[in-house]
């Protein structure tokens, strides 16, 4: 945990019109959080080689542009199964990072329990990071006490917002505007959702695309293999079942950071 990594400014200066507004003037106007939708994919679009394994894609330069996108937001969001698969920090790693953001951490069904040994909470006792805002569907009463009490002591919680039951899963599942809207109510004007593959297929859904306010994608040159954890919405077609593409960026710009490439865009004309 000791890696500290660094990120020019002249690279920070590329991305800053990708990124939230800095004034709080600017960001007291708007109704939701600033979404950026950001990952990092292979040349056949996996984010890693199975979805309980961890795999390096990012350069020592893309990381580090992940890292400062990362002091760039008051939140940063993942789904369950990555914790699981990754335990993850969720912080920043910037020598002389003087803001860390907010982990929020998708668990409509409560199949995480949090442990002291998680790193997230390790940066948090060693004050390089924060604790987490575990979002679910579950009942206050059905809280595991322990985990509750795990989360008080570093400074997280639970926070249970409205879920649906999906019929054929029979798993609960969130509406991404109620998503945003606790963000919101916690005082979080900007989140970067960086994944997993559920989250991001979730997210790129078109009922939610114009809540995306800007997309950073770090592409590695490299091929993972089929049974990868991959970014690939859920089909969209007409009214006679011809397929459509679910979605397209615009306003395009190409950043090389070492051998991998950074694109930006947005859903939006
Ligand atoms: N390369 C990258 O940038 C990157 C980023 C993050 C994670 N990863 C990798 O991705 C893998 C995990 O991805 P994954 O797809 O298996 O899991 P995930 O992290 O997307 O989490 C899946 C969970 O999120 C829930 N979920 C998704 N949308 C939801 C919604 N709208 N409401 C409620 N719950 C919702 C699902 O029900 C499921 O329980 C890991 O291997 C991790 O290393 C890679
Ligand atoms: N930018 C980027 N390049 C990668 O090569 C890679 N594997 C990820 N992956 C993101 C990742 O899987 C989750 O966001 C982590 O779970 C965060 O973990 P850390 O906070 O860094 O410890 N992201």
């Amino acid at each position: 945990m000791s890696e500290e990594l660094t990120f020019p400014a002249e690279s920070a200066a590329l991305l800053e019109p990708r990124l939230p507004p800095k004034s709080d003037a600017e960001e007291a106007l708007r109704s939701r959080p600033f979404v950026t939708l950001t990952f990092a994919t292979s040349l056949d679009s996996s984010l890693s080689l199975s979805p309980g394994v961890r795999t390096r894609l990012s350069g020592p330069g893309s990381k580090a542009m992940t890292h400062y996108l990362r002091t760039r937001h008051s939140a940063i969001l993942v789904g369950v199964s990555t914790v699981l698969a990754d335990d993850p920090a969720l912080n920043c790693r910037i020598a002389g990072t003087a803001s860390q953001p907010r982990p929020i951490v998708i668990d409509a069904n409560l199949r995480w329990t949090p442990r002291r040994s998680d790193k997230v909470f390790e940066v948090c006792r060693n004050s390089v990071g924060l604790a987490p805002f575990i979002l679910t569907g579950v009942d206050e009463s059905s809280l595991p006490r322990e985990s509750i009490e795990l989360l008080h002591e570093h400074g997280g919680k639970y926070i249970r917002i409205p879920a649906t039951r999906s019929e054929s899963t029979s798993r609960l599942r969130f509406d991404w505007n109620d998503i945003l809207a606790a963000l919101q109510a916690e005082g979080l004007s900007s989140v970067m959702v960086e994944g997993g593959g559920q989250i991001i297929n979730s997210l790129l859904d078109p009922a939610y695309q114009d809540l995306i306010d800007s997309v950073i994608v770090t592409i590695a040159p490299t091929w993972l293999g089929q049974g990868g954890v991959v970014v690939s919405p859920d089909r969209v077609t007409d009214t006679t079942g011809v397929p459509l593409p679910v979605a397209r960026l615009s306003h395009v710009s190409w950043h090389p950071f070492g051998e991998d490439v950074v694109l930006c865009g947005t859903l939006r004309e």
